[in-house]
């Protein structure tokens, strides 16, 4: 269980956001949507710790990382954040390390299990996500659809309760954005807990067990696929998916 209460971030004089509120359940694929701008990324990037907030509460599975403004201790925020796993627009991979580098780097830095664990599940994971072919090549030799799956792979390694996407799909290439959306609708399927901050309109109401409708720092709306584009209510959001 995800619960954020009245979260606030300013940027100097601009307020990012503004008292948002949400929760998500285990298991639960939740598609933020909204205008460049509106805060997705910054409310998604919060939830890991890479933004600190300016008040509000971030509870993750029951452990505040930040609770009415205060936030934990080190420790505390390295035990939350570990259980989350992050997906960004342009990969992040390490380029001097290879596929399974990457995926092995900070299973291997944790020393929590043995080596030959470790490569016994890189090796799962590429498979899982259709590249058991490539774990000795280097980044360079990927397309952008091919590193965005590995990316998600390496996101995997640590085993995480939650994972979260911003734009996963944003640096692709049309023809390069269904591979990696049929493994993340895969990862739905299997009931992982995952925030998706995406453009890809279709892929939210396919995939996603509810929306968030983002609009200058505030969820303007939100609800089940079926609501976001079938009610007249939501006039926000029709008007702008252009409904
Ligand atoms: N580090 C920063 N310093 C100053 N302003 C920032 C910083 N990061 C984000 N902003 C500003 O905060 C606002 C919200 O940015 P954010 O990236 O969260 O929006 P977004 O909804 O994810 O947009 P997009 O869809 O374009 O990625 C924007 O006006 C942005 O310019």
């Amino acid at each position: 269980m995800i619960e954020v209460k009245e979260l606030q971030k300013s940027f100097g004089k601009l307020e990012v956001l503004k008292k948002v509120t949400f929760t998500v359940d285990p298991g639960e694929t939740v598609a933020v949507i909204g205008p460049s701008g509106s805060g997705k990324s910054t409310m998604l990037r919060s939830l890991v710790h890479l933004e600190e907030v300016n008040g509000g509460s971030i509870i993750i599975q029951g452990q505040a990382l930040v609770d009415n403004g205060s936030y934990a201790g080190h420790a505390q925020i390295k035990g939350i954040t570990s259980k989350m796993g992050m997906v960004f627009q342009h990969f992040n991979l390490f380029p001097h390390l290879t596929v399974r580098g990457n995926l092995e780097l900070a299973p291997r830095t944790l020393k929590r299990e043995s080596s030959s664990e470790i490569t016994a599940r890189s090796k799962d994971l590429l498979s899982k996500v259709g590249l058991a072919d490539k774990a000795d090549v280097y980044p360079s030799m990927l397309s952008g659809g091919q590193k965005q799956r590995v990316a998600i792979a390496r996101a995997l390694m640590l085993s995480p309760d939650i994972l979260l996407f911003d734009e996963p799909t944003s640096a692709l290439d049309p023809e390069l954005t269904g591979e990696v959306l049929r493994v993340i609708r895969q990862l739905a399927e299997e009931k992982m807990t995952m925030i998706i901050v995406t453009h890809e309109m279709n892929f939210a109401r396919d995939v996603a067990d509810r929306i968030i409708f983002m609009d200058k720092g505030e969820i303007a709306e939100s609800g089940t696929p079926e609501q976001i584009f079938g009610s007249p209510r939501l006039a926000r959001t029709r008007s702008f998916l252009k409904l």
